[in-house]
């Protein structure tokens, strides 16, 4: 339809969205400044620059509203303005706006530089999250000196923001009540677009428990044979202390504590990589190399000059792994203060996903370069690390000797996924679940820290190591938490992903159903120009279409489903139902008594 006013209209979009491609561009540059060194001074030009684009994004939203743009005839057109009139913190006033971006920073400059003491040497208090702490949690087998790990890490990132998070709280419900939203959870939800996603999270949480409580059910056995009952009672809430990761996401560290069959034990890819010198840059490199086997584009020469791989000796960084787009000429970067482990190998996957839906979207308008679903831009690289991990992978790239497991050793390894993937989801689940309670007003600030630890028990089954009461203060010893980032998008990640890997393992011809040498966990991508171009269909359309338009044309479904996800741990839910109750293994667990009621 070419009438005159949709010609307008386009013009007018034209050129908002180079004004706007501008404005992101000057944007992330001084975010990525104030992220690779944390000075005041660059906290202070971040802020500023944030507050001027601010007024620039609610000036065109008004704009947008007071047209008919919305009610055009052109499907384009209305889709463009309904993205741009979304205002989230913009909406404030100046001064909320800055009181606001100073509550954030706050929090993220504290996580980003706080140390704590080490426990066999309680004089040097320089110990740093990456990589200090998080070593001792997936290393050392002393409850007490895990304990003091945890405990020093949540009392000194968590509790001291708890001002700071009262005021995020009170000014993002502000922003969204602007918005016309109910909270700032459905300001979060609303990026979904579909009213239903909230409901499907939790259908979908529900049907994947009864497969959660038998790995809990397993590990806590395995806990307590090698700890003893005082430390791990057989029906109790696991002390995520003992799970090799500071908020008990992801087991898989401590993974050869629960091994089924310790007597094959899982290849430890780090200490092969470790034996081959593998480097931070030797990752990369073949992250790279896998995606440019698939026919994809290879990393631009400014992503290996301008990004930040490793922690930087002579300035403070924000360490938490990070994927950067500067909106211009393929600038892409990644931040992160790598280390050669299982863990990092992951990472580094992880975050070139997001630089890879970077590249495939950068010719979309600026307003559509982003993913329809936020699933789906976390979803991306753990979709070539499922290629990437698995043992026919491992052994093409050298890391481990064989390639086809017996059915023992596919028992390790698919336990070893699940350590990740599965336990990953309660985690997940909670971390939004308890900010909409907080966000909606659900849950009262004098129940802010216990309504935390009473959600993750009923979840997760996991508790503190000591006793926390409302005198502490734990979520902010998250990094999403401070970052205000939202976090569904890496629940709803953990179910894509199996559905893309399934789709891609298919067009690969890698995975045929019934066939017991093409099997999921056992599908690698790797060097197929056909799964690589179904691969960049998908990404280049950014968000310019519905998130189930383009998922139905990559995958043939339009909806969330964990039935590839089940599909691929099904030789282990088998094996654990049978394990469990042969043992006598308790499945299932109470309130935590960890809080005070
Ligand atoms: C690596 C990133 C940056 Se998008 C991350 O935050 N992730 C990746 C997996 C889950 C989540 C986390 O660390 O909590
Ligand atoms: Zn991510």
């Amino acid at each position: 339809s070419c009438s005159a006013s949709v010609l307008e209209a386009r013009r007018f979009f034209e050129l908002e969205n180079e004004l706007l491609r501008k404005r992101y561009h000057e944007k992330f540059l001084s975010v990525y400044t104030y992220n690779t060194n944390v000075t005041e001074e660059n906290r202070q030009a971040m802020i500023e620059i944030n507050a001027r684009n601010a007024e620039f994004n609610k000036r065109l939203a008004q704009r947008i509203k007071a047209s008919d743009y919305v009610q055009s005839e052109d499907a384009d057109i209305r889709r463009q303005a309904e993205h741009l009139s979304k205002l989230g913190a913009s909406a404030l006033n100046p001064d909320d706006f800055l009181t606001l971006q100073n509550a954030i920073s706050s929090m993220q400059t504290n996580y980003a530089t706080v140390t704590v003491c080490s426990y066999t040497n309680r004089t040097d208090c320089t110990l740093t999250l990456e990589p200090h702490i998080e070593e001792r949690l997936a290393h050392s087998r002393d409850p007490a000196e895990l304990s003091w790990y945890w405990q020093q890490w949540y009392d000194k990132a968590g509790t001291p923001m708890r001002d700071h998070f009262a005021e995020y709280v009170r000014l993002t419900r502000k922003a969204a009540q602007l918005n016309d939203h109910r909270s700032y959870a459905d300001y979060w939800l609303q990026f979904y677009e579909d009213a239903d996603f909230e409901r499907q999270l939790d259908a979908t949480f529900k049907q994947l428990l009864p497969f959660y409580r038998q790995i809990h059910g397993y590990v806590r056995y395995r806990l307590r044979q090698h700890y003893g009952p005082d430390v791990m009672p057989a029906e109790g809430n696991i002390p995520i202390s003992l799970l090799g990761n500071m908020w008990g996401q992801s087991w898989s560290e401590q993974l050869d504590l629960f091994t089924p069959y310790p007597e094959k034990p899982f290849v430890d890819v780090k200490a092969e990589m470790v034996r081959q010198n593998y480097t931070v840059e030797k990752l990369f490199e073949l992250g790279d190399q896998f995606f440019q086997s698939l026919g994809m584009r290879a990393l631009p020469p400014s992503f290996w000059n301008l990004s930040v791989l490793t922690r930087p000796e002579d300035r403070q960084v924000v360490c938490h792994a990070s994927a950067w787009d500067f909106y211009q000429d393929s600038d892409v970067r990644i931040k992160m203060c790598t280390e050669v482990n299982n863990n990092y190998f992951y990472i580094v996957h992880h975050e070139l996903g997001h630089i890879q839906y970077y590249l495939e979207y950068e010719q979309q308008p600026a307003v559509y370069r982003g993913a329809p679903n936020p699933g789906f831009h976390e979803a991306v690289g753990d979709v070539i690390a499922l290629s990437v991990m698995s043992a026919r992978h491992l052994k093409s790239i050298g890391l481990i000797e064989n390639g086809r497991l017996d059915e023992k050793s596919r028992i390790n390894q698919l336990f070893k996924q699940a350590l990740t993937k599965i336990v990953f989801l309660p985690f997940g689940y909670t971390m939004d679940k308890y900010r909409h309670a907080v966000f909606r007003n659900e849950l009262d600030e004098s129940q802010w820290n216990c309504g935390f630890w009473q959600m993750r028990s009923e979840f997760g089954g996991v508790e503190p190591p000591v006793f926390r009461t409302e005198k502490d203060f734990d979520p902010p010893a998250k990094y999403h938490v401070d970052a205000d980032v939202e976090y569904l998008r890496y629940f709803a990640a953990h179910i894509f992903q199996f559905q893309f890997h399934k789709a891609l393992c298919t067009q690969a011809g890698q995975y045929a159903p019934n066939d017991s040498r093409l099997t999921l966990d056992n599908c690698d991508i790797f060097g197929s120009k056909v799964a690589g171009r179904s691969l960049s269909q998908f990404l280049s359309k950014g968000s310019s279409r519905h998130w189930k338009e383009v998922l139905q044309e990559f995958t043939g479904e339009t909806e969330m489903d964990p039935a590839a996800l089940l599909e691929y741990f099904d030789p282990l839910y088998q094996w654990l139902k049978q394990e469990n109750s042969q043992l006598g293994v308790p499945l299932g667990w109470g309130p935590t008594n960890k809080i005070s009621s």
